[in-house]
């Protein structure tokens, strides 16, 4: 059973390293019912590990990630819970973008009629039956969400959802990814665009050098740091030395 007095994600002092090398060292933030939350960080700062152990793909060396109280790995229905948009470079192009969400959905125990519905959710009905290989950038990020989205989840992990998408299309995203969390769901958004975050983001966590460098709602923290956003993500990360 879910807990729902936990938060949907309670990230608990995760530390990993990789070859004696700190990647993401005592990292610990809540993400809540109903609030997205901008996981902002340079190149190399420990976003992707973080939310890698979020997802069981990677085990940390210390702490944990707590998803409504409880591992990934001990979700009876993980896809029904934690949707992840991670990377759309993996899609098979010889496949229709609707035969990859039935493949996605026999996976994960999702019937059918389903696929029409996230088909619809990220406006690519019409392309339903095409090559992904004949998908641009943003068509394969829109795919990726539907697959993300198909179990229904409360929970969404976005990397760099984005992506390739047209002003249109980053706007149509900022729309979805509201409304999902006005229904109570919850967003991981993990973005370089800043300006793209200022705009759909609750919350903040800014990760850099494996260390969480802020955390709080978006917009007390920036008003108290003068108002903007990325004069204050480049105070608080030009420190971390460089891309590691
Ligand atoms: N599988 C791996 N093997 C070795 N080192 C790794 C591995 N995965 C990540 N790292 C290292 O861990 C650190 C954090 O990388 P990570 O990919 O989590 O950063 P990130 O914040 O997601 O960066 P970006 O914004 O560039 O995607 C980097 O120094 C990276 O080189």
């Amino acid at each position: 059973m879910t807990n729902s007095t936990s938060p949907a994600l309670a990230i608990r002092g995760l530390s990993k390293s990789f070859s004696g090398h700190p990647a993401v060292e005592d990292v610990s933030f809540d993400v809540l019912d109903g609030r997205v939350v901008g996981l902002l960080g340079p190149n190399g700062a420990g976003k992707t590990t973080t939310t890698r152990m979020i997802l069981g793909l990677a085990a940390p060396d210390s702490g944990e990630a707590l998803i409504h109280g409880r591992r990934y790995r001990d979700l009876e229905q993980p896809a029904q819970t934690i949707g992840a948009l991670l990377d759309s470079a993996g899609l098979h192009p010889g496949r229709t973008g609707r035969e990859h969400l039935r493949i996605a959905a026999a996976q994960i125990g999702v019937a059918q009629p389903r696929i029409d519905a996230v088909l619809n959710d990220v406006d690519l009905s019409t392309a339903a039956d095409r090559r992904i290989g004949g998908y641009s950038l943003g068509m394969k990020q829109r795919l990726a969400l539907a697959a993300a989205l198909l179990g229904e989840p409360s929970i969404l992990i976005l990397d760099e959802p984005a992506n390739g998408l047209d002003p249109a299309g980053m706007h149509w995203l900022r729309q979805l990814i509201r409304s999902f969390a006005d229904a109570g769901g919850s967003v991981l958004l993990s973005s370089h665009v800043l300006s793209e975050v200022a705009l759909v983001a609750d919350d903040i966590v800014v990760i850099a050098a494996g260390r969480v460098a802020a955390s709080g709602d978006l917009r007390s923290t920036v008003d108290a740091h003068g108002g903007d956003l990325e004069s204050y993500y480049l105070d608080l990360t030009s420190t971390s030395a460089g891309v590691r």
